[in-house]
């Protein structure tokens, strides 16, 4: 007699697509569809409300959150997640778990809402308490950096318009990889801190010259080589960081926390404390 395989659970799924890169292929996808949804309310005239910590939220935050949560709940049912939004509305859940996803659906709202082109839509998958896969996604620019299967690199294309009767578009992919820090290093530092404070930062990380820039594209230009450090001293959410933390990890450099280990996941409330992001 011959018995029907069990359908395999989450963690089978989610770990042989992880290990043949099809999965960071396929959270590329989701977040390029989401940049493709999130486009129409860039530089409109989006209603924007203020949250409870006094963050702004927009439409295209709440729908590219609802179209990533869906395509991954098809995708690989039953896996925790952890969402921007979905935390803002119902709280943080109470304890991660082996395995989970942290998104946020659109990173640096406040330069989206301002017409700026630094704004990004960011999925990690964690496993362990670490960023395995990631996916940074900024729509302005059309532009995706990700993950490949763990120990393969990290990729970045631009994205094209979706033509009819065809799933997907885009450029080639290409590798990335951070550079050697030069004698004189670029730091990226967020645009909340102040200018005496900057300088303070990029100094202590061997940094002579830094630029301000929103979001979690700070992450992505170092892993690409043309920055060298982005230290944070204010506090950050999870899901801010680990998309981020995954691409530039796999591109060579770190996401260090004060304690000199790499910046972990699913701690308390899934806030960060200071961390520091570096290239070579
Ligand atoms: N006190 C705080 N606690 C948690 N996250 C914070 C925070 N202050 C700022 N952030 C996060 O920092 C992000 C902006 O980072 P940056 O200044 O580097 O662009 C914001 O992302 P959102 O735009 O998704 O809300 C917000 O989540
Ligand atoms: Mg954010």
């Amino acid at each position: 007699m011959t018995t029907s395989p069990s359908p395999a659970t989450p963690d089978k799924t989610l770990s042989r697509d992880l290990a043949s890169g099809a999965l960071a292929l396929a959270i590329a996808e989701i977040a390029e569809d989401a940049a493709r949804l999130i486009l129409p309310y860039w530089r409109s005239d989006t209603a924007v409300e203020t949250k409870s910590d006094d963050s702004p939220v927009t439409q295209a935050d709440r729908a590219a959150e609802a179209l990533i949560l869906e395509r991954l709940a098809a995708l690989y049912p039953g896996v925790q997640t952890v969402a921007e939004e979905a935390v803002a509305e119902s709280g943080a859940p109470a304890q991660a778990e082996d395995w989970f996803w942290l998104i946020d659906p659109l990173d640096g709202t406040k330069g989206f809402v301002r017409g700026g082109e630094a704004f990004t839509v960011n999925i990690a998958l964690i496993h362990a308490g670490r960023p395995v896969a990631g996916v940074v996604t900024a729509p302005a620019t059309a532009t995706t950096w990700r993950t490949d299967a763990p120990g393969q690199g990290a990729f970045r294309r631009q994205f094209g318009e979706q033509q009819e009767g065809e799933a997907h578009s885009g450029a080639e992919w290409r590798p990335i990889k951070v550079r050697d820090r030069p004698a004189e290093g670029m730091a990226l530092l967020s645009h909340s801190v102040t200018d005496e404070e900057a300088a303070r930062l990029a100094a202590r990380h061997g940094c002579t010259r830094w630029q301000g820039t929103d979001s979690s594209l700070k992450f992505c230009l170092i892993a690409e080589g043309r920055f060298d450090a982005y230290p944070r001293s204010g506090p950050t959410s999870e899901w801010d960081t680990a998309a981020g933390q995954a691409v530039l990890e796999a591109a060579g450099g770190r996401v260090l926390a004060d304690d000199g280990q790499p910046l972990s996941y699913g701690k308390p409330r899934f806030l960060n404390g200071p961390f520091v992001a570096m290239g070579g």
